[in-house]
């Protein structure tokens, strides 16, 4: 249900797709527990510098397996067996991860992607949160997302009413960064993923570590990590390699220590 293909200028980029479709990757245990080994091991293997998630032309992900939760009962998801056990692992991740979102993203499906860094769309691409429809909530992270990466009243909006919204409004209200035309966003995704890995992965690393922090902390907590982890990077070889190299007017070697 998964694939995982090399590519990327220097392959080092590590394509992740969604694979299920005929269930326009629903988002089933099985799946999701692919999901979570190929993320464990591309993120151990040193060969990978950044991740591209994707999914199919027609569906990114068409959200959680209704058809498997629809036999669950409250003990089963809280008590029994944890039913998102795994679903998180994306959120952990160290490496940046570019989502390229074609076609249905709902429910999960938006979920997954707004756990990823960086979200380009595609033309096609539909976002939303129908939970409610179906007598249930977000519960993938949508309720607190989306008010964090847009704002109250859009979030609301989203998750009360299970509305979709286009991949030009996903973009207007902050959500995606850019939109593509459909057949060319995983290779735009790509040539962004080529952009971040030419940096030094350990800085890349930090920097996505600093960054993320504004979503957890306050803004003077915020600071005070960014500021220590501006003063690591003095630590370390490739901010010693990077600023030598731009006095001499060269390209850095970055040798990730
Ligand atoms: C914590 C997270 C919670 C959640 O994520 S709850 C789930 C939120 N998602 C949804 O409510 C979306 C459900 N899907 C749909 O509304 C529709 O699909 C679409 C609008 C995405 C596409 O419609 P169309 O193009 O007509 O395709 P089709 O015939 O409905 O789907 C093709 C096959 O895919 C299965 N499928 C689609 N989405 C799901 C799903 N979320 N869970 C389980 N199966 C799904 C269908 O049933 C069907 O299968 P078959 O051909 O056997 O009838």
């Amino acid at each position: 249900m998964i694939t995982l293909t090399r590519t990327g200028a220097a392959e080092n980029v590590a394509l992740i797709t969604l694979n299920r479709p005929t269930a326009l990757n629903a988002l089933c245990r099985q799946l999701m527990q692919e999901l979570s080994e190929t993320l464990l091991k591309v993120e151990h293997d040193s060969t990978y510098n950044v991740i591209v998630l994707t999914g199919s032309e027609k569906a990114f992900a068409a959200g959680a397996d209704i058809k498997e939760m629809a036999k669950l009962e409250f003990a089963d998801v809280f008590q029994k067996d944890d039913f998102f056990a795994n679903w998180d692992t994306l959120y952990h991740i160290a490496k940046p991860v570019i989502a390229a979102v074609n076609g249905f993203a709902l429910g999960g499906g938006t979920e997954l992607a707004l756990m990823c860094d960086i979200i380009y769309a595609g033309e096609n691409a539909v976002f939303g949160q129908p939970e409610v429809s179906i007598g249930t909530i977000p519960g993938l992270g949508g309720t607190q997302r989306w008010p964090r990466f847009t704002n109250k009243s859009i979030a609301m909006e989203i998750c009360l009413t299970g509305d979709r919204i286009s991949a030009h409004d996903a973009k207007e209200v902050g959500l995606v960064s850019k939109v593509f035309p459909t057949q060319q966003l995983v290779a735009e995704a790509v040539i962004l993923a080529d952009r971040i890995a030419k940096n030094s992965p350990l800085i890349v690393k930090t920097v996505k570590k600093s960054v993320g922090t504004a979503y957890e902390t306050s803004l003077n907590q915020g600071l005070e990590v960014e500021k220590h982890l501006f003063q690591s990077t003095f630590a370390t070889n490739d901010r010693r390699e990077g600023m030598s190299a731009f006095s001499e007017k060269r390209a850095a070697k970055w040798s990730g220590n």
